[in-house]
């Protein structure tokens, strides 16, 4: 396993000027003072220092350009300084949450940013105070993504509290892909002939396909039934279409080529997603255990997103894995595209779209069980000098395949009860806002050989269009204002889907 960190190099060039340069005239042609004119009007002369100004300022410039790279790249609360959530070493206190007044600007719409903690460079240590009087450590892991690790997040009742309340509720089997044990598919249709797909979505059974019989069709919560490629696909080739009606040949056309690998974003990471486990969803909000709700609030300290932001967010997934339970590599978020609306504000936005996505800004990970064998959360590619979704997969070696390649990955965590992982899935988009999904923070789960594993999940939704979450948050504040509590906001409005099992 490589475990090298490694920075961009900054390549620097240095200029070299030859100031030896001669006269054309041969040397001995000359009187010795003439001589020396010569050869000082060569080094001070105005195309010498024009050279040099020249020079001079193409260096500056790429200073600048550094900064100005290095600067959007880790977002703009890098360096003010003012927002990131934790201190150095001696540094004081972190800075306190972002105040009620704050927030309602950033909900009116005027103004967002989303604070974003700087890594500084990995193995770095700051420290950052989640309650009064508890202060603890957090450690840079990797720049790409941006993770870091922090023990004792937790405390062992705390983690027990967890694990008991999740127990109490029931735990299910996690939606899994593994072919030939009779689970479900990412692809179900895949069997399908383009015949068969072509009468499912035709509605009518007039022997052509309109939109809406698409659109009525291939609406899903998790993309399983056409996946969003497959959809934009056959609606490209029915724009194309004078009739804006498509005839079975028309049809086989498009869905033929949407089928073929390549076509795919990430063919091989949506076909062949494996995954085993149990979970559960533990709702934290205001009626929820104080254990949960102190975890949620300990989330909003540690990431310093404003408390709207975290309180409507997803509750806390808490998964159980038994031996042999794994998880192949994934994203917990999804490619930010307009067309595709995130789930958590999609009754805000327009509910005629095609399919929705997860939005997940952030992942903290509670490790809620110690494990003594197997279980290692994975980041395969982290801090790999570059990524290429292609080289996941090389002479066999398939690194999102974590039953078989666990030990390649670039940086593995064994998990420890109370340590809390945080790492970014998104990019800043250099404006304060999120940006693009961060390609390395592809993660996965190595097979359990030994023990029970327990961890939860507390993802942090956005909207990468920021109008869209400021809308979503406006609605949920209207909504709270003329209905007596939260809690009916929460099942209506934010992510009813998931809170089905609560
Ligand atoms: O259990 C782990 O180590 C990782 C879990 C994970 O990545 C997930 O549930 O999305
Ligand atoms: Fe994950």
């Amino acid at each position: 396993m490589d475990e090298d960190h490694f920075m961009e190099d900054e390549e620097e060039e240095e200029e070299e000027f030859d100031s030896s340069d001669k006269p054309s005239l041969p040397y001995n042609a000359l009187p010795r003072s003439t001589r020396m004119n010569v050869q000082r009007s060569n080094v001070c002369s105005r195309a010498y220092f024009v050279v040099v100004m020249v020079f001079f300022h193409v260096y500056i410039i790429n200073v600048i350009a550094l900064l100005l790279y290095v600067h959007y790249n880790n977002g703009p609360g890098d360096l003010g300084g003012g927002d990131v959530a934790v201190s150095d070493p001696g540094n004081g206190l972190p800075q306190p949450a972002p105040s009620t007044a704050e927030l309602q600007v950033e909900e009116q719409g005027q103004s967002f940013s989303l604070p974003r903690i700087e890594g500084i460079r990995v193995g770095h240590v700051q420290w950052v105070t989640l309650v009064p009087g508890r202060t603890v450590e957090m450690k840079t892991l990797s720049l790409k993504p941006l993770l870091f690790e922090i023990p004792g997040f937790l405390s062992e009742e705390e983690c027990r509290v967890v694990v008991q309340l999740a127990q109490l509720k029931g735990l299910m089997d996690s939606h899994t892909t593994t072919p030939g044990q009779g689970q479900e598919s990412h692809h179900p249709l895949l069997s399908l002939s383009s015949e068969e797909v072509f009468s499912l979505l035709d509605l009518n059974q007039d022997g052509l396909l309109q939109k809406h019989e698409i659109v009525s069709h291939s609406r899903s919560q998790d993309g399983t039934w056409l996946s969003p490629d497959n959809l934009r696909q056959i609606l490209t080739g029915l724009e194309a279409c004078s009739t804006g009606m498509l005839t079975l040949g028309d049809f086989r056309q498009v869905y033929d080529v949407s089928q073929l690998p390549g076509q795919q974003h990430s063919v091989k990471l949506h076909s062949d997603f494996k995954k085993r486990s149990k979970h559960t969803w533990l709702y934290q909000g205001q009626e929820s255990h104080h254990v949960l709700q102190a975890l949620r609030n300990r989330v909003i300290s540690l990431t310093r997103l404003p408390s709207a932001l975290v309180e409507l967010s997803e509750p806390l997934q808490v998964i159980r894995y038994e031996h042999g339970d794994f998880s192949d590599a994934h994203y917990d978020s999804s490619p930010s595209r307009s067309e595709t609306p995130c789930s958590h504000t999609r009754l805000a936005g327009n509910t005629s779209a095609l399919t929705e996505v997860s939005c997940r800004y952030l992942t903290v990970l509670f490790y809620l069980s110690s494990v003594d064998d197997g279980g290692e959360t994975t980041f395969p590619v982290a801090d790999n000098r570059t990524y290429e979704e292609q080289a996941l997969v090389q002479d066999g070696v398939d690194l999102t395949d974590t039953q078989q390649t666990c030990d390649k990955g670039n940086l593995r965590m064994k998990p420890t009860a109370g340590t809390a992982l945080l790492w970014y899935n998104h990019l800043s988009d250099g404006r304060g806002w999120m940006g693009e999904l961060d390609e390395y923070s592809l993660h996965g789960d190595c097979p359990l050989r030994r023990g029970v594993k327990w961890v939860a999940n507390s993802w942090v939704n956005v909207d990468p269009d920021h109008q869209q979450q400021a809308r979503y948050q406006r609605l949920v504040a209207q909504r709270q204002q003329a209905t007596s509590g939260i809690e009916d906001h929460y099942q209506s409005l934010s992510h009813s889907d998931l809170h089905q099992d609560l």
